[in-house]
């Protein structure tokens, strides 16, 4: 396999996880419209290249802990299908991760648009 399909596979891997993701969890549907949100925000309010960074990483880092989040599920539920506290403990701290990430980026959200939105 030539390193050019190695890498077209290697990213097709990526987006149907993606996919997978946007399709069997309804909290990532619902972090995907809030980026989507946040992007049409930005437009229309004309913010800053530096708080267009700032969002960037924020939305991102709320994606990526989702995907972490779904990942940690499958591996759980694959590996270990039956009940077991520490299974649900360490969905409980994989949630937890998401949430922080949330409400992060909602205050992030709230710094960078309310000055504009207030004045
Ligand atoms: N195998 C298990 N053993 C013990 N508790 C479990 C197990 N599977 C799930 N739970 C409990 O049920 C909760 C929901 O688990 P589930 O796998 O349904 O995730 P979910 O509803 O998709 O969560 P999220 O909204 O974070 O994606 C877990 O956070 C955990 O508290």
């Amino acid at each position: 396999m030539s390193w050019i399909s190695e890498r077209a596979r290697a990213f097709t891997c990526a987006g149907n996880g993606l996919l997978h993701m946007i399709g069997s969890e309804s909290h990532a549907r619902i972090h995907v419209l809030a980026v989507g949100a946040v992007i049409v925000a930005g437009v229309v309010t004309h913010i800053s290249r530096s708080e267009w960074i700032i969002l960037v990483l924020a939305c991102g880092f709320v994606i990526a802990c989702e995907a972490f989040n779904t990942a940690l599920e499958r591996l759980a539920d694959a590996t270990h299908p039956e009940d077991h506290p520490l299974v649900g403990q360490a969905k409980d701290v994989a949630a937890g991760a998401v949430l922080v990430s949330a409400l992060a980026s909602v205050i992030i959200g709230a710094l960078i648009f309310l000055p504009y939105w207030l004045n």
